[in-house]
């Protein structure tokens, strides 16, 4: 008599079922496309002294918040930043051909359609939009017809304004460093432009009422976020140095001989070219020759004096203010400082934290002809200008925004946190969509886990198929044995 085969029926029924369910789901799931492909961004920054174009990369599968945004190139444009073409507006749009062509080749050539093209413009062209509307308009006429020849989704070029910059430099600082996520304490951002400056962070405690242009509310990742943002207008270093130069010539002199700078400078300076912006239009002398001799004296302390007489300490209606009469809460926690805060702080070694107590020993002005030997790779207008610019920031930060030793001490010179630290990618993150108001649910599982779990349980019923197979074959061969 043949043995019953106790593998019969029920257990065979259970694995027929399962094996069935599994093969089923391993087709559905492996319908959906492997996340493979990636999708671009394109923003260009169009500043006060020169455009940079930056390219943006995240995984295409995760498009709406849980991918992580890279920087994958950048590309200096040649040149100076397009308002100093008001005279020539077609070269503003021509200056920023080589780059494009970059991104041409850096973007695969099939994702060029559906790859945004943003242009934001800075101080640089909010000063010549005050001064001449009509040269500013013409700028991004030619600069539109620039972008608009090449393949990406052009998404249109315009002028940031202030608060914008401020809060999208904070919004990047804070991305990069993970914290918006994870709904961790944030940072502020301080960004020193060459036109305007921006500082914004999340107060402690924070009226927003008393001044509500200061005020931008954020909700992301399901977080509220007060912040408090000011743009200083005519306050980025060059624009500075104007008005520090426009306050020691106000008397029209041939010669003047400037703490700033160090003891052997000397360069002749055009009165015309000087006072030819709208931060220093005002004081043009009525009497001056055609130029002056710019030499330098090299004292910190006096050069101190010269930058302090280019802020208004005295009115404020508010609480609180910065300076000029500006509302600014008293700062509060870490802050990441970038642009030319770090280009300048990097150069004279000031990165690291030090007391603000005695920033008076640290800048000493060598003789301008021994550091063009020692850093001969160096424009010869950054190195002459480095000192000026120290003193400026420090000054800034200590007297302008009322920094002391221990809330100094918790400012960070960043050039970049994986990707470069400046308003463009929070720019990117915000017209896109891209940092969602509320945390969505993720999925109990990602995509490769169902995979994964599928296999597994396909590969334990072929093992137990074969389990099944060897037993009823040894059965067979012990019943129809000797
Ligand atoms: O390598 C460097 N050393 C010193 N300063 C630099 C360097 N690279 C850029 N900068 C300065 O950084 C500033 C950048 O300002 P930007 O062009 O972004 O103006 P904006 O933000 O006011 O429109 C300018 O003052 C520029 O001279
Ligand atoms: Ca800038």
């Amino acid at each position: 008599m043949k043995e019953k085969n106790p593998w019969h029926k029920p257990l065979t029924i259970i694995i027929t079922v399962i094996g069935v369910i599994a093969i089923v789901a391993l087709v559905t799931v492996a319908e959906i496309p492997p996340p493979v492909s990636a999708q671009y961004g394109i923003v260009l920054d169009a500043g006060s002294s020169h455009t940079a174009l930056y390219i943006y990369k995240w995984p295409a599968e995760k498009d709406n918040n849980t991918g992580r945004i890279e920087q994958k190139h950048s590309c200096k444009v040649k040149g100076k930043g397009i308002s100093s073409y008001a005279a020539v507006p077609e070269k503003a749009g021509m200056s920023l051909t080589e780059c494009m062509q970059e991104a041409e080749m850096q973007v695969p050539a099939w994702r060029h359609q559906e790859t945004p093209l943003y242009l934001g413009a800075t101080a640089g062209m909010r000063l010549l939009n005050m001064e001449n509307r009509v040269a500013s308009d013409k700028v991004f006429e030619a600069v539109e017809k620039t972008l608009q020849r090449f393949p990406f989704s052009y998404q249109g070029a315009r002028i940031l304004s202030g608060q914008e910059e401020g809060a999208f430099g904070w919004v990047t600082v804070n991305y990069l460093d993970d914290r918006l996520k994870q709904g961790l304490q944030t940072t502020g951002a301080l960004d020193l432009g060459g036109a305007s400056t921006q500082i914004s962070f999340v107060p402690r405690e924070y009226d927003i009422s008393e001044s509500p242009s200061n005020a931008v509310a954020f909700r992301l990742y399901g977080n509220y976020y007060n912040l408090y943002t000011h743009s200083f207008l005519c306050y980025g270093k060059d624009q500075a140095l104007r008005m520090a130069l426009a306050h020691q010539t106000q008397s029209g002199p041939i010669t003047i001989s400037d703490p700033c700078f160090h003891p052997d400078y000397s360069v002749t300076r055009n009165y015309n070219t000087l006072y030819d912006s709208p931060c220093v239009s005002e004081r043009k002398p009525k009497v001056a020759p055609l130029n002056f001799i710019h030499t330098g004296e090299g004292n910190f302390l006096q050069c101190q004096e010269v930058i302090k007489s280019l802020f208004n300490f005295k009115s404020c209606k508010y609480s609180k203010c910065s300076f000029n009469g500006i509302f600014q809460p008293p700062v509060q926690g870490s802050f990441g400082a970038f642009s030319a805060y770090y280009f300048v702080m990097n150069f004279l070694n000031l990165t690291d934290v030090f007391s603000a107590l005695c920033i008076d020993n640290i800048l000493t002005f060598k003789l301008v002809e021994q550091i063009k030997k020692l850093h001969s790779d160096i424009n010869e207008k950054y190195l002459a200008e480095y000192c000026f610019s120290g003193t400026y920031i420090l000054t800034l930060l200590t007297e302008g925004y009322n920094f002391n030793t221990e809330t100094f001490s918790k400012i960070k010179f960043i050039k970049e946190v994986s990707s470069d630290a400046g308003w463009t990618l929070g720019y990117m993150l915000n017209l896109t969509n891209m940092i969602p108001a509320e945390t969505k649910d993720s999925p109990p599982l990602p995509h490769a886990g169902y995979v994964s779990i599928v296999t597994v349980i396909v590969l334990l019923l072929f093992i137990l198929c074969v389990c099944r197979c060897v037993w009823v074959k040894g059965h067979l061969t012990l019943s129809n044995g000797p």
